[in-house]
């Protein structure tokens, strides 16, 4: 079911909070590399779907997860963290108080378990990666929007993760900023971190997905190139909601 291109096998994963089935029967692969996209209207189960690989803070009813050849729909949130799959959230989330640095630090110690010189090091290297080493010294709390998106990915960018979950990277930001956002996120791939992406904002998600799969009502709809997902009626009927495909697509 899996193999060594393959850095996630997701099967039948399922999800209910009472009566209502917040991710059904979703299966899916990503390959080492690679950055695939999710797409869907609100309340489709996108962010469940995230919960449930990082079992934070929730875990699933049913199916399995196999990451990077390894089993890990039974494993801590923690342990995920330290095989290699890392995440951010929809919403702002750091320790405000703390400087960008320290909240990277946390990431570093806490997180992937370093120490001393090679903690010194990844926190450092993350900071650059995201063009943070200019704030590294400025309160959390004091920084933009896109600034607290950086520091979210530095955060989990600090542990070198193999497989990183952005949930809603680009929500809030203007459009030169989502345009630095669509580069770096590239770049992340480029230094060889594969990328699962939920966005709403399709230009971008179209602009740096492999492949993008759709959520409707908890389920996987279909999957398919940015240029197959677009002009696809049941998406558009789904979630574009009537927009043409082709200004869906204009990146
Ligand atoms: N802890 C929970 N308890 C009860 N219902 C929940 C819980 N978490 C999510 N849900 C419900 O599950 C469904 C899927 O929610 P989810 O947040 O995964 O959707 P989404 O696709 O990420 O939406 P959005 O694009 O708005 O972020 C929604 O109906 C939501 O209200």
């Amino acid at each position: 079911m899996t193999n060594s291109d393959t850095i996630l096998a997701v099967k039948g994963l399922g999800k209910s909070f009472g009566s209502l089935v917040a991710v059904d029967d979703v299966s899916f692969t990503i390959r080492r590399g690679e950055i695939l996209g999710i797409a869907g209207p609100n309340g489709a189960g996108k962010t469940t779907l995230f919960n449930l690989l990082s079992r934070n803070p929730i875990v699933a009813d049913r199916g399995h997860v196999i990451f990077d050849g390894q089993r890990i729909d039974r494993l801590s949130p923690h342990r995920i963290f330290r095989a290699g799959l890392a995440r951010t959230f929809q919403k702002e989330t750091a320790f405000f108080k703390l400087t960008v640095a320290e909240n990277v630090r946390l990431g570093a110690v806490y997180g992937a378990g370093l120490r001393g010189a090679a903690a010194n090091a990844a926190v450092n290297a993350a900071l650059e990666m995201l063009e943070l080493t200019p704030l590294k010294h400025q309160e959390a709390g004091a920084l933009t929007v896109y600034g607290t998106k950086r520091l979210m990915i530095a955060s989990a960018m600090v542990a070198s993760p193999k497989l990183l979950l952005m949930d809603e990277p680009a929500s809030g930001l203007n459009t030169i900023e989502q345009a630095e956002l669509k580069t770096l996120i590239l770049r992340l791939r480029d230094q060889g971190t594969s990328i699962l992406l939920i966005e709403h904002i399709l230009p971008l998600l179209f602009g740096v997905s492999e492949r993008v799969m759709v959520m409707d009502f908890g389920r996987k709809l279909t999957e398919g190139s940015p240029a197959e997902i677009a002009r696809d009626p049941r998406v558009i009927d789904a979630y574009l909601g009537g927009v043409n495909s082709e200004s869906a697509h204009a990146a």
